[in-house]
């Protein structure tokens, strides 16, 4: 589902050029969850930004279900995205004032508001529905985040820090809804250093930082 290979990313810097993605290929099945982890610094939200055809390499392929994204436009890209891939951000990037369910029922393609009240149990907020989501705590709104981006069922799900400042048990619950995605069919990637995310993980791909030659 998901074929990377030699890609690279570089930024100009004051002191010369900053590395963001030393050379990396992978590949991500459906059914595996891949867990890019590495120290700070080290390319992992680079490489998400990658696969999710949000960020343009300098070098190298990426192939989404087949399809080659190297010579694509940014609208083939955004569409070939908004096809194939559910992106969970760092942070959760909810609409505050609007209620859970209508903070999903936005990003559905066809509303159905009882089957996002269903995906909303799934990810355990079926007492939030209602609530604005300013008023859910940080593992509430990082399940909701998680339940935006998969209410169109994408076979490409991205997480990036998922459970960053999640309590064990919120953890847990996040680890556990991305292992079922892919245990499910989809290809997950998590960017994360966090052990307790890793556990849930069908492999690891360890990034390091690398300096400019
Ligand atoms: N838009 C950008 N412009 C300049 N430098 C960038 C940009 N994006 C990333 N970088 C640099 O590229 C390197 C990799 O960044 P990236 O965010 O991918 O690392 P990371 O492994 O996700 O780190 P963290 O765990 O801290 O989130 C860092 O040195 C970062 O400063």
């Amino acid at each position: 589902m998901i074929h990377v290979e030699h890609v690279t990313k570089r930024y100009p810097g004051a002191r010369g050029a900053v590395v963001a993605l030393p050379p990396t290929s992978l590949d991500v099945r459906r059914g595996e969850l891949l867990c890019v982890a590495g120290e700070s610094g080290a390319g992992k939200s680079t490489l998400l930004g990658v696969i999710g055809l949000l960020t343009t390499p300098d070098a190298g392929t990426v192939v989404l279900d087949g399809r080659d994204c190297t010579a694509m436009s940014n609208r083939q890209r955004d569409e070939l995205r908004s096809e194939l891939v559910g992106i969970v951000p760092q942070l959760p990037r909810l609409f505050p004032e609007l209620s859970a369910l209508r903070n999903v029922e936005l990003a559905r393609r066809t509303p159905d508001r009882v089957a996002t009240e269903r995906l909303l149990a799934h990810v355990g907020l079926a007492d939030r529905v209602d609530h604005a989501a300013r008023t859910l705590s940080g593992g509430e709104q990082q399940r909701l985040s998680l339940a935006r981006a998969i209410v169109n069922g994408p076979p490409v799900v991205l997480a990036d820090e998922p459970t960053s400042g999640l309590d064990d048990r919120n953890a847990e619950v996040v680890g556990t809804l991305l292992a079922r995605l892919a245990a499910d069919g989809a290809a997950v990637v998590v960017a994360s250093h966090d052990a307790r995310m890793r556990a849930h993980a069908t492999r690891t791909l360890e990034l390091t930082v690398r300096s400019a030659a």
